[in-house]
């Protein structure tokens, strides 16, 4: 990492170095973490802090029976967003105690990030916190977050901010060295990946879940954040935050767990944004997918291609293209509400409905992201 006075890093903690016991926060990872910190700020780096633990470090305010007791899906979230909403205040209590300047707390949930007006405005708020010296800590409003509205994991959320704050680097600290060629936890032969120059379904294939009952996502949510992270020239490390040595290396320069290069060529912001962040709420499944070979095509999609509509969706929501076979093929902006769109697929009449939609094409030229062939299993319509 070069010091220079404009250049952002974003730092991601994950819930296993801020309350490893689950008896509330420990400062025994924390110490070394702080001090990197505090060090990328001396060398003129502007800092933003993703920290995950709410949900670990407020559990021990509640009673084992309380957690045994809670046995549906439903019971287990309440208490979890009740342990989050406990463990927030503490969590960014000792972290504010290791700082002899101003912390700031963001909260947020995909429901923010992916509204336009609403990103902007985090944007801009993270902006305005740098540039007074202050440190962002930043982590998913667990409290109020459904299925529908939560981004679910901190290493995409930290992908997300790092994309929204023009990072230059993001450094996901986690309980194990890096990426391993298959979980080590499993294998004794499992070997370092030090560095991955692309991100393809062998390198998905590669990542398991979670083995700690703290951590969410495992090694998977730290590739997809990857990925969301290099398409905007940001270099993505994992590295062992247990270890101190990992934040020297980091400091000397070097790489002390496995480097993704962020792209040469970035996304345009808007474009990344959209491909990256929001997501979307249904499908239209089209022929002819072969002659789909840019923007321009997919704005100009006529009614009599498309053959499916899928899930429900209103007029100016996300929609994924794919072609009958299955293959995704753009994001997209729908000019049309689902249950329009299936009366147009229904027509026969071509002509009746192109003098339909004439006024209005079926999707908005403005934001149109054509997609890679899926290479991220866990990448689906939601
Ligand atoms: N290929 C892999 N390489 C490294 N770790 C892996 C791999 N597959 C699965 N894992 C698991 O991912 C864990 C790290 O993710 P996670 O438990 O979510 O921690 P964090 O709290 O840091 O996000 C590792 O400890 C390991 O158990
Ligand atoms: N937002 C949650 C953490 C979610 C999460 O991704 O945790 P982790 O895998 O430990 O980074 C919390 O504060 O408990």
């Amino acid at each position: 990492m070069n010091a220079n006075s404009k250049q952002r890093i974003v730092l991601k903690v994950g819930s296993a170095l801020i309350a490893p016991e689950r008896q509330g926060c420990s400062s025994r990872y924390l110490l070394a973490i702080a001090q990197f910190i505090v060090r990328c700020r001396a060398k003129g780096l502007q800092v933003i802090l993703v920290s995950s633990g709410s949900i670990a470090a407020g559990a021990h305010r509640f009673p084992i029976n309380a957690r045994e007791n809670s046995t549906s899906p439903a019971a287990l979230m309440a208490l979890k967003k009740a342990m989050a909403a406990a463990g927030q205040t503490e969590m960014m209590a000792t972290w504010d105690k290791f700082f002899d300047f101003p912390t700031a707390q963001i909260l947020l949930t995909h429901a923010d990030l992916r509204d336009r007006e609403r990103y902007l405005s985090i944007r801009e708020t993270i902006s305005t916190l740098l540039d007074h010296d202050i440190l962002p800590i930043v982590n998913e409003n667990d409290t109020v977050t459904t299925d529908a509205l939560k981004v679910g994991d901190n290493d995409n959320l930290s992908a997300m901010v790092a994309a929204a704050a023009d990072a230059r680097s993001l450094v996901i600290c986690s309980d194990i060295d890096g990426l391993f060629d298959k979980n080590p936890h499993l294998n004794a032969d499992a070997k370092l990946l030090p560095e991955v120059t692309k991100i393809d379904a062998s390198i998905y294939a590669m990542a398991g879940g979670s083995h700690s009952d703290v951590g969410t996502g495992g090694m998977l949510t730290k590739i997809q954040a990857a990925e969301k992270a290099v398409s905007h020239g940001i270099d993505t490390y994992i590295v062992n935050g247990f270890k101190e040595a990992s934040f020297n290396e980091l400091l000397a320069g070097k790489n002390p767990g496995t480097l993704f290069r962020g792209s040469a060529t970035p996304m345009l912001e808007r474009l990344h944004w959209f491909t990256h962040t929001v997501r979307a709420q249904g499908e239209v499944i089209i022929a002819a997918a072969d002659e789909l070979h840019s923007a321009e095509d997919c704005a100009n999609l006529s009614s009599d291609e498309v053959l499916d509509v899928k899930g429900n969706f209103s007029e100016g929501d996300t929609i994924l293209l794919r072609s009958d076979d299955g293959t995704r093929l753009a994001k997209a902006r729908s000019n049309y509400s689902s249950r329009l769109l299936k009366f147009i697929a229904k027509q026969d009449d071509s002509k009746l409905m192109d003098s339909f939609t004439h006024e209005r094409s079926l999707i908005a030229p403005q934001d149109i992201a054509l997609l890679s062939p899926k290479a991220n299993p866990m990448e689906e319509t939601s």
